[in-house]
């Protein structure tokens, strides 16, 4: 039997490469026969660096910048071969660098990520692969666009500062200052989701509340990112905001688009580098996963680009992560099989913990069933 494992990272206990060699060593325990090719994703979120790292030759560059709290970090981005510069902001300002009980929009930043791409052109790169998902953030670019060098008013004239709280008092802003490297290079961003800014699909309406975000602040981001969306839309003369990703990681996706960047699936960028359709276009069955599913895994994550990509190539798919929640019934539409690795009743810090054990045991439980079918 040839399979493919194509899981992306289970978010805060195994990344994606990780979780696909525990896949395969499960498997090789009762299959020994069985070909395993192992295509460990990403789509812009968590793992992106590391993965495009591993497909592509390069060099991983440590830097430090603003993290997202607001005070320094130690992070990395990659610079590949062809000077292409690879940034995630899952690395710079992400959720899983604030412990849950810190998580607030109002006191999040994407100013680092500005940082880092000014480091990159400093360094002579002249494109990048800036990967979106993940994020702690959700102010709409805000922090990014003032390292690049734009500045930002309230309604009384002071200058604002460069957190989520600032967006929300918005006035006025001046884009004259922008870095003017950035119109001299090629900017890809590999978003995780097709989300618009605004709205009930939105950047704060979907993705707020893991962000911290009360009802509350999901009504006033909401509002403040459509704000900072007319502004810059009057100031470049150009219509942004229902661009399919530009809600990706809090709304980063549109303020790239302000600086020109072009945004495309994370998944597919990072499939396409891997030879993903090829692999799956041999296989008889492809695994694929992450920490949590539900309806979001659709909206253009890892396992829905690879399961898209297996319908086409009329491979069974099985999605395998570590929980699954929401309406099931979209995923089951797509996938042949939708199961959790997590078996027994237990606490999310023990699950993530053993997350390991828990994915070892049930890709066996999987494949016995498999195996079982078919004899
Ligand atoms: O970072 C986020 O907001 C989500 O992953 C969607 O992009």
């Amino acid at each position: 039997m040839k399979i493919v494992l194509a899981p992306d990272s289970f978010k805060g206990s195994l990344t994606s490469l990780e979780a696909a060699i525990t896949m395969k060593q499960a498997i090789q325990s009762i299959d020994e026969q069985a070909t395993i090719s192992i295509k460990p994703m990403a789509d812009g979120g968590e793992g992106t660096v590391d993965v495009l790292l591993a497909s592509t030759k390069g060099e991983k560059v440590p830097i430090t910048c603003t993290g997202p709290l607001g005070t320094p970090i130690h992070t990395y981005y990659a610079v590949l071969k062809n000077n292409t510069a690879v940034i995630e902001i899952a690395n710079i300002a992400g959720l899983t660098q604030i412990a849950k009980s810190r998580r607030n929009p109002d006191i999040t930043t994407t100013y680092g990520l500005g940082e880092v791409i000014k480091a990159a052109l400093d360094r002579g790169c002249t494109s990048f692969i800036i990967g979106l998902g993940g994020s702690a953030t959700n102010d709409g670019g805000f922090g990014l666009l003032q390292a690049l060098g734009m500045r930002a008013w309230n309604h009384a004239g002071s200058q604002l500062g460069i957190f989520g709280k600032d967006m929300l008092a918005v006035k006025d802003i001046c884009f004259s200052d922008i870095d003017p490297r950035l119109r001299k290079v090629h900017i890809q961003v590999a978003c995780d989701v097709d989300n618009p800014l605004v709205g009930d699909r939105g950047a704060s309406a979907i993705y707020g509340p893991q962000k911290g975000a009360t009802k509350e602040q999901i009504i006033m981001y909401d509002k403040a990112l459509s704000t900072l969306g007319k502004r810059l839309e009057a100031e470049l003369n150009q219509d942004f905001t229902t661009v399919q990703g530009a809600g990706a990681a809090g709304g980063l996706g549109f303020a790239l688009l302000a600086i020109g960047a072009e945004l495309t699936s994370g998944a597919a960028l990072i499939g396409k580098a891997s030879g993903i359709d090829h692999a799956i276009r041999q296989a008889d069955l492809v695994i694929t996963g992450e920490g949590q599913s539900d309806e979001q895994t659709l909206y253009g994550k890892a396992p829905g680009y690879i399961v898209e990509v297996a319908n086409k190539n009329k491979v069974p798919a099985i999605l395998l992560s570590g929980s699954l929640s929401g309406d099931l019934a979209a995923l089951r539409e797509k996938f042949d099989g939708c199961f959790s690795i997590i078996t027994s009743p237990s606490t999310v810090e023990a699950c993530m913990e053993n997350a390991d054990r828990l994915l070892f045991n049930q890709t066996v439980n999987i494949l016995h069933l498999i195996q079982n079918l078919k004899s």
